[in-house]
């Protein structure tokens, strides 16, 4: 995003220095329960403790979050340049900060006020509409409908508002010359305006202190001193361009973000987010802007990161400049939102997460035991699993420990990784508990826990709905609107062959009782043996052909559980259970 990083990229000692400069933002999010030695420099904002410690980046260590406003947060997002194919980067990075926003409303109940700036004017999209032959506006709409589409195949709730710059020039300009008449920005005479950070002090270097814009940017610049940044830069021939007081010509990238949050939330903001890349300089330059702006002091209470999402193998954040990316469309087409939601729950939101086949085979899987044991579990309610006797009062003692455990992950930086284990070691005592029996076995007839077990099923689900995953459409990809209508065919197909199974297998066939059986001549008992197996023998392909299906529906993500009490009986077909 913006006009910084690719001059950084196209040049290896500046992309160097870019990689190496995240890295230790990444290392200083990995180290979130160390305290900075500088961590006392910022006073704590007044409001309201919500009893959630998050890893603030401003202050490179857990804090207290505290609101403005009882039960509300105000939060910033950046949101994408708007050029090229939304990726699995984008992906990471707004569905784990989806999962934020979902525990702070539906676990801590606080209601969130979100803003998301859509960038439809820059560099790159000038550059690439060029390409195409088509103005920037209309390669910006197809891409921002793009991110959108995506955002919600994903799962990713809306901000409350997304808003474009190219709809907020006036308010840009404005917030410009405001900047100017508080003594912080200069004018050039070719019509740019900059940021004058020698203006602020030592205030400059909130997130890195250390690190200046490249020389390289500014060797063909106008501007005073290399940590100076563009509010507004003049446009070149052909390029887009609104009028302004300092000439033709188009915001500068940080200047967005600031103008947009102050326009809707003021002065005060509680939640910043971006990845971590944005850190500097973007953020940082948004920040002394908004203090300049606002002549305040700490704009923006907590600055969360996410960290980089990279393909196995691969140190570069996977990027739309770097073309190494994945779109989400073409991972929809192999994978399910839940099994990449699940992917993003498997880690610390801070942290960098590496995507390979591997690493979503472990998420496919997860889902899988939880998909089994619900549906066990959900039998069993129904009487159709027998069990030996549950150790009721063990389960509830657990299911209790597990809502305390998840909640208290959740307050702990929104440990999602630990709350996810937490629900799965439920998830393995339900299991140890659930051990089928026959219906001929005396364990049958023993009472069921059907509470506690009804009480399970239900906590998981909530827990897996609030986080936006849904067993309900389990498996199914969901690239169009019929998934509802493929999971019924799905069941359909499954009835169908379970039907057609027990027919082949003679579950239905009318037999000789067992107290008849006793009263049979040994002759008539071999006769009766021979007879099965030959309708078993006759009936062979279709025992083959519902395994096939039940193989290739596995491989689609349909799996068809048999269950023991309906075919332990027959030794013969053991091979085909399962
Ligand atoms: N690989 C990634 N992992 C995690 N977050 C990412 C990744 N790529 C982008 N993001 C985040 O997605 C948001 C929008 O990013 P942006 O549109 O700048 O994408 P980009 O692919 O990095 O683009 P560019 O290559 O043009 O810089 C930002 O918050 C950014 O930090
Ligand atoms: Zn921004």
């Amino acid at each position: 995003m913006g006009n910084v990083v690719p001059k950084h990229l196209d040049c290896a000692s500046c992309r160097t220095a870019l990689f190496i400069h995240i890295r230790a933002l990444c290392n200083g999010l990995r180290a979130h329960s160390l305290c900075a030695p500088d961590a006392g420099h910022r006073a704590p904002p007044s409001g309201h403790d919500t009893g959630i410690r998050v890893y603030n980046s401003l202050s490179k260590r857990k804090e207290p979050l505290i609101l403005r406003n009882p039960g509300l947060a105000t939060w910033y997002s950046c949101g994408p340049t708007v050029y090229d194919h939304s990726h699995l980067g984008h992906a990471s990075s707004y569905v784990r900060m989806d999962n934020i926003r979902r525990i702070l409303t539906k676990v801590f109940g606080i209601d969130v006020v979100m803003v998301m700036v859509i960038t439809d004017i820059d560099d790159k999209i000038i550059k690439r509409a060029n390409e195409m032959n088509i103005s920037p506006v209309a390669l910006a709409r197809v891409y921002e409908q793009e991110f959108k589409r995506d955002m919600t195949a994903l799962k990713v709730f809306p901000p409350t508002l997304y808003m474009r710059v190219t709809e907020h020039i006036p308010q840009i300009i404005s917030f410009i010359q405001q900047i100017i008449a508080n003594g912080h920005a200069y004018t050039t005479t070719q019509g740019n305006v900059y940021f004058d950070v020698e203006s602020i002090g030592d205030r400059y270097g909130k997130f890195t202190g250390a690190i200046t814009n490249a020389e390289s940017e500014f060797a063909d610049s106008d501007k005073r001193r290399t940590r100076d940044f563009a509010l507004w830069k003049t446009s070149k021939p052909l390029e887009p361009f609104w009028v302004s007081p300092w000439g033709k010509g188009r915001p500068g990238w940080h200047i967005e973000c600031s103008t947009v949050a102050s326009s809707v939330f003021g002065r005060h903001l509680d939640i910043h987010t971006g990845g971590i890349d944005l850190a500097f300089p973007h953020h940082e330059n948004e920040i002394v802007q908004c203090e300049a702006y606002h002549q305040c002091d700490g704009w923006g209470d907590y600055f969360l990161h996410t960290g980089h999402l990279h393909l196995k193998g691969n140190e570069e954040k996977m990027s739309k400049s770097l073309k190494n990316y994945i779109t989400i469309k073409d991972y929809l087409k192999s994978f399910t939102p839940d099994q990449f939601r699940m992917f993003c729950l498997r880690s610390k939101y801070g942290s960098a997460v590496e995507y390979s086949k591997e690493s979503m085979q472990v998420s496919i899987n997860i889902l899988q035991i939880i998909s089994s044991f619900m549906d066990d579990a959900q039998s069993y309610v129904k009487g159709q699993l027998l069990c030996k006797h549950v150790q009721e009062d063990v389960l509830w003692e657990s299911l209790n420990e597990t809502k305390l455990n998840v909640k208290a992950a959740f307050a702990d930086d929104f440990d999602t990784l630990r709350a996810v284990d937490a629900v799965m070691d439920l998830i393995h005592h339900g299991n140890r508990q659930l051990k089928a029996v026959s219906k001929d076995s005396s364990d049958a007839t023993s009472a069921r826990s059907t509470l506690v077990f009804g009480a399970i099923i239900s906590y998981i689900d909530e827990f897996l709905d609030m986080l936006g995953i849904s067993l309900k459409h389990k498996q199914v990809a969901t690239e169009d609107r019929s998934s509802a209508l493929l999971v019924n065919v799905v069941e359909e197909l499954v009835s169908f062959r379970s039907k057609v199974r027990n027919y082949a297998i003679g579950t239905n066939d009318c037999e000789t009782p067992q107290s008849e059986e006793a009263t049979l001549s040994k002759e008539e008992m071999e006769l009766q043996k021979e007879k099965r197996r030959q309708t078993l023998r006759d009936r062979l392909p279709l025992l083959e052909a519902c395994d096939t299906m039940r193989q290739n529906l596995a491989g689609l993500g349909v799996n068809v559980k048999v269950r023991l009490h309906t075919v332990e009986k027959r030794a013969v077909v053991k091979c085909y259970c399962g």
